[in-house]
């Protein structure tokens, strides 16, 4: 569904993704770890098109999307959930998931409430509210809700454009320990065909969602397999120090 051959990146001297080859199978979840620094960031911008690589190339659904800018890759249905200012704080939860749906659906118009209104937009928010649990905010200002409600929205929004792959980076920064549970079950609640691409630093969360794990250290892939495998390996536990041990 998604891959990537060879996709290499560099900034001056400084070369941050290294041959980085991937494949994800459709509905495969995929959580990408490595230290600070590890390049992990640039290999997402270099996936939906905000980085041009300096060699290598991004496939989606079989075609060789390279050369596609962000809009395109996003109208083929790849999609980001962003963490930053992607929200409308003064319009509702179901508002801005509408304005997603209708963009998503040409239903855009000049006065938002027509396009909230119609019906294949309504059917969207609805799908989305309940597969990320908004439904009890649906009526709240974006400005009232917690923090945790708004990480929620941020992945929504995403999925009202109906991708078929979803990257996430990070969505449970922030979140105390308690709500990044309810985070975990909420990603592994998402429907089965959808292929996730999730960076992390929070190994719980890779061990609980991750079908696949790609670990990635100074740009290059250093390890792609099972998480149960990523447990076990030395490498890795270098890579990370103390910190492995805590997962
Ligand atoms: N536009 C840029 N120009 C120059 N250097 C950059 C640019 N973007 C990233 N870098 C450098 O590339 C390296 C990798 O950065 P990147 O943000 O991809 O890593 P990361 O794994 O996402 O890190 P973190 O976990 O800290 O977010 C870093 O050394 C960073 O300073």
């Amino acid at each position: 569904m998604l891959e990537t051959r060879n996709l290499s990146k560099s900034f001056g001297a400084i070369q941050v993704t290294r041959n980085v080859s991937l494949k994800l199978e459709r509905g495969e979840r995929r959580v990408i770890l490595g230290p600070n620094g590890a390049g992990k960031t640039t290999l997402f911008n270099l996936l939906v098109g905000e980085l041009t690589p300096d060699a290598g190339s991004v496939h989606l659904a079989g075609e060789d999307v390279t050369a596609l800018p962000v809009a395109k890759r996003a109208r083929r249905g790849l999609s980001r959930s962003y963490q930053k200012n992607t929200l409308f704080d003064g319009l509702t939860v179901e508002q801005n998931l509408g304005l997603a749906a209708a963009l998503y659906t040409g239903h855009a118009t000049r006065l938002w409430s027509d396009s909230l209104a119609k019906p294949e937009v309504r059917e969207i928010v609805a799908e989305v509210a309940e597969q990320v649990n908004l439904m009890p905010h649906l009526h709240a200002r974006v400005s009232e809700v917690s923090y945790g409600v708004r990480r929620q929205l941020e992945v929504g929004v995403a999925l009202a454009t109906r991708p078929l792959v979803l990257l996430m980076d990070e969505p449970t920064s922030g979140v105390g320990p308690e709500m990044s549970k309810g985070f975990h079950d909420l990603l592994n609640n998402l429907p089965r065909d959808l292929t996730l691409l999730i960076i992390e630093h929070d190994m719980d969360l890779a061990f609980d969602v991750a079908d696949t794990i790609t670990v990635l250290n100074y740009g290059e892939v250093v390890f792609d397999g099972l998480p149960e495998e990523a447990r076990g390996s030395k490498l890795l536990k270098e890579i990370y120090l103390g910190s492995w041990e805590d997962a």
